[in-house]
C-alpha cells in the first residue's frame, strides 16, 4: 500500500462567531483529501484573526477563541490555536502558515517523527493526539517519537506533515482585492503550502483560478472541494439575527449560544466596533478604499 502524506489543515478568519459551517469546512476538506488516496488528514487548526485586523463588528479575540473552543469540544481532530490572536498586531496569513510550519519542524512533540503505523489507526492516533494536547508536558516523553528504535511497532519515517490553508471560495476571491494581499504572499501560499477551497454560493473559484496566471501555475496545489449540500450560514447573518433577538439554534452550537447570551457579546454597540476604520492589511498598504468594512 502506498503511504499517504500526513496533512494538516489551517483555516484563518474572523470566526465572529464560529458557525456550524466553519466546522463543516474541515469535514468536507478532509473527506475530499482522503479520497484522493494521497493524504492522511491528521489535524485541523482554526486560527482566529487578531483584534487589530479591525474588521467591522469584530468582537474581542478572547470571546472568539472561547466560543471556538466550546464549539470544537465535540471534534476529535479540529482545534483552535490562539497564537495569531495573541500577537501584538495583525499577522499576515503567510506568516501564520510559516509559524505553524516552523512548529512542525522544530520539535513540537505533536508532530515530530510520525509513526506511520500509528497513523493508519486514525482513531487511536486522534485519541493519542488529544491526550497529547491536553497533557503535553506529562506526555512529552511517551509519544512514539521517543520510542526506542528497537521497538518492532515503531516505524520511524520522520515524515513531516504538509500544511495547507483551508478557506471558502469568497476568501480566494479576496486575492484580487487591490492592496489586500501581496503578490509574493499569494505565491508563497500556493507554491510552498497549498490551498484547499470549499465552494460557496456566489463564487466561482475554478473560473477565478483560470483568470489568474499565478493561480493557474500552481493549480496542482489548489484543491477545489464542492460542497455537496449548500449551506449558506454566514457569521455576519448570525450576528444580525442575534442583534434582532432571532433564534440561531441549529446554526451554531448550543454551547456557543449560551456563551453569547451569558456575556451579551453581540449587540448594536458591538456591531459598531471598527466602523469606518480601515482593515489593517489595507492600512499597511496605505490606501484609502476599504471594500470589506462598508
Ligand atoms: N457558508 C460557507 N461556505 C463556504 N465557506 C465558508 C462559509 N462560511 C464561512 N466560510 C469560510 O470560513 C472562513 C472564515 O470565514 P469568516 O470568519 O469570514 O466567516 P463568515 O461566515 O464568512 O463571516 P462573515 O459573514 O462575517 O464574513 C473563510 O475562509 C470563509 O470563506
Ligand atoms: N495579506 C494578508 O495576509 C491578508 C489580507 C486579508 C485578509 N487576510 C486574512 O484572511 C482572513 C479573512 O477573514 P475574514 O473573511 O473574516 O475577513 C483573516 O484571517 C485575515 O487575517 C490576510
Ligand atoms: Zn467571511
Amino acid at each position: 500500500m502506498m503511504s499517504r502524506t500526513p496533512l494538516i489543515l489551517l483555516a484563518c478568519g474572523s470566526f465572529n462567531p464560529i458557525t456550524n459551517m466553519h466546522m463543516r469546512l474541515f469535514e468536507l476538506a478532509r473527506d475530499h483529501l482522503q479520497k484522493t488516496g494521497r493524504y492522511q488528514v491528521i489535524e485541523g487548526i482554526m486560527s482566529p484573526v487578531n483584534d487589530d485586523y479591525r474588521k467591522k463588528g469584530l468582537v474581542s479575540a478572547r470571546h472568539r477563541i472561547a466560543m471556538a473552543k466550546l464549539a470544537l469540544e465535540t471534534s476529535d481532530w479540529i482545534r483552535v490555536d490562539p497564537w495569531e490572536s495573541e500577537q501584538e498586531t495583525w499577522t499576515e496569513t503567510v506568516k501564520v502558515l510559516r509559524g505553524a510550519a516552523t512548529n512542525l519542524r522544530s520539535g513540537d512533540p505533536t508532530y515530530k517523527g510520525f509513526d506511520l503505523a500509528q497513523l493508519q489507526l486514525k482513531h487511536h492516533y486522534n485519541e493519542s493526539l488529544r491526550l497529547l494536547q491536553s497533557k503535553k508536558e506529562l506526555m512529552k516523553n511517551k509519544w512514539p517519537i521517543e520510542r526506542s528504535t528497537e521497538d518492532p511497532l515503531s516505524y520511524q519515517h520522520s515524515v513531516l506533515p504538509e500544511l495547507k490553508l483551508l478557506c471558502g471560495a469568497d476568501f480566494l476571491q479576496t486575492f484580487k482585492t487591490p492592496n489586500l494581499w501581496k503578490e509574493e504572499h499569494i505565491k508563497e501560499i500556493v507554491e510552498k503550502f497549498g490551498l484547499v477551497c470549499i465552494s460557496r454560493a456566489g463564487s466561482d473559484p475554478a473560473q477565478y483560478i483560470s483568470e489568474s496566471d499565478l493561480l493557474t501555475q500552481f493549480q496542482h496545489n489548489i484543491f477545489l472541494v464542492k460542497e455537496w449540500i449548500q449551506n449558506e450560514i454566514s457569521a455576519t447573518q448570525i450576528r444580525y439575527a442575534l442583534c434582532r433577538g432571532l433564534s440561531v439554534k441549529y446554526l451554531i452550537p448550543d454551547s456557543v449560544i449560551s456563551y453569547i447570551a451569558h456575556h451579551n457579546i453581540y449587540t448594536e454597540e458591538s456591531e459598531r466596533k471598527n466602523e469606518g476604520d480601515l482593515l489593517q492589511p489595507l492600512k499597511l498598504h496605505n490606501t484609502t478604499v476599504n471594500p470589506l468594512n462598508d
